[in-house]
C-alpha cells in the first residue's frame, strides 16, 4: 500500500526575513518516517523547521504539512496546522511560572479541551508515556534537563500530532539523557509518529541511522535522492 506523503516542500526558498538560507528545496516526507537535518552551524536547520512550522512564511515555491498548504496561509489558518505538529526544542520552553501539570493543562484549555476529568486523564498518559508520571506536581526549575526535556515531549504528543518536528532536541543534554531521548522518539516512531529531527550530534545518528537532510552551502541535500556517500561527521561541528 502507498504511504501517504505528510511534509513536501516544492521548489521552496527558505528565508530568515529578506535572506535567502536554502534555495530550491524539494522534499518529500512519508508517513511513519524517521529524518534527520544535520549541518553546521548557521545553515539553516532550524529555519527549515520553522518554515514547515509556519513559523517563517513560505514566499517562494509550493509547500504542504499535514495536508495544509503553506504558500497562503493565513495568520488566522495556523492553528489548524499546529494542531497536527509537535513541536519540541533544545532549549526545553517550558513555562517557569507553573508546574508540570499546568504547563500540559495550559496547552489543553488552549486547544479546545474544556472538561477537567479528560484534561487530567490525558496529562497522567503522556506524562506514563514518556517516564516522567512521578513528576506531575514539580516545578520545571526543579526537573533535570532531562526529565524537563521529556515533559516538553509529553506536551507535544497531548494532542497527538501526525508529525514532531524536534530542533537539536539533545543539544543540552549529556551523551547518557541524549541517548534516552532519543529512544524515547524511535519508540513515538515506531508507535507511528512521522520524525523530523535536526541534531549535531553524531552519536544519536550513528544509534539510529536513517534518511539524512544535509544543509550546506544554501541547498538541501537528501541522502534519499542522492546516493552518493555523505560524511556525516565532517558534516556535523564539534560541539
Ligand atoms: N531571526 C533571524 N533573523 C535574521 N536572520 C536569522 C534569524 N535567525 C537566524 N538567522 C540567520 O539565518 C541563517 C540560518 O540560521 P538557522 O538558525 O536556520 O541555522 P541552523 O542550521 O539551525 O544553525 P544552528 O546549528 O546554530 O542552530 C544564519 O545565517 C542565521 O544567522
Amino acid at each position: 500500500m502507498e504511504k501517504s506523503k505528510v511534509i513536501e516542500l516544492v521548489g521552496a526558498d527558505i528565508y530568515q526575513r529578506e535572506n535567502k538560507i536554502l534555495s530550491d528545496v524539494n522534499l518529500s516526507v512519508n508517513e511513519g518516517e524517521f529524518v534527520y537535518i544535520i549541518g553546521k552551524v548557521g545553515t539553516g536547520k532550524t529555519s527549515l523547521i520553522k518554515t514547515l512550522n509556519a513559523e517563517i512564511p513560505l514566499i517562494k515555491g509550493l509547500g504542504m504539512v499535514a495536508g495544509i498548504s503553506l504558500e497562503n496561509l493565513k495568520n488566522k489558518e495556523v492553528y489548524l496546522l499546529r494542531r497536527k505538529l509537535g513541536v519540541v526544542f533544545q532549549d526545553f520552553r517550558l513555562l517557569t511560572d507553573r508546574n508540570v501539570y499546568e504547563n500540559l493543562a495550559f496547552v489543553l484549555r488552549a486547544t479546545g479541551w474544556t472538561d477537567k476529568t479528560k484534561i487530567e486523564l490525558r496529562i497522567e498518559e503522556v506524562l506514563e508515556k514518556v517516564g516522567v508520571a512521578d513528576k506531575i506536581k514539580k516545578m520545571p526549575h526543579l526537573l533535570s534537563g532531562g526529565e524537563q526535556q521529556r515533559v516538553v515531549i509529553a506536551r507535544a504528543i497531548l494532542n497527538d500530532p501526525l508529525i514532531l518536528l524536534a530542533d537539536e532536541p539533545t543539544g543540552n543534554l549529556d551523551p547518557e539523557t541524549s541517548e534516552e531521548i532519543l529512544d524515547l522518539f524511535i519508540q513515538l516512531n515506531e508507535a507511528g509518529k512521522t520524525v523530523l529531527m535536526s541534531t549535531h550530534d553524531y552519536a544519536v545518528i550513528a544509534k539510529k541511522p536513517t534518511r539524512t537532510l544535509v544543509c550546506a552551502a544554501g541547498v538541501l541535500n537528501d541522502s534519499e535522492t542522492n546516493k552518493t556517500m555523505v560524511d556525516f561527521e565532517s558534516m556535523l561541528d564539534a560541539n
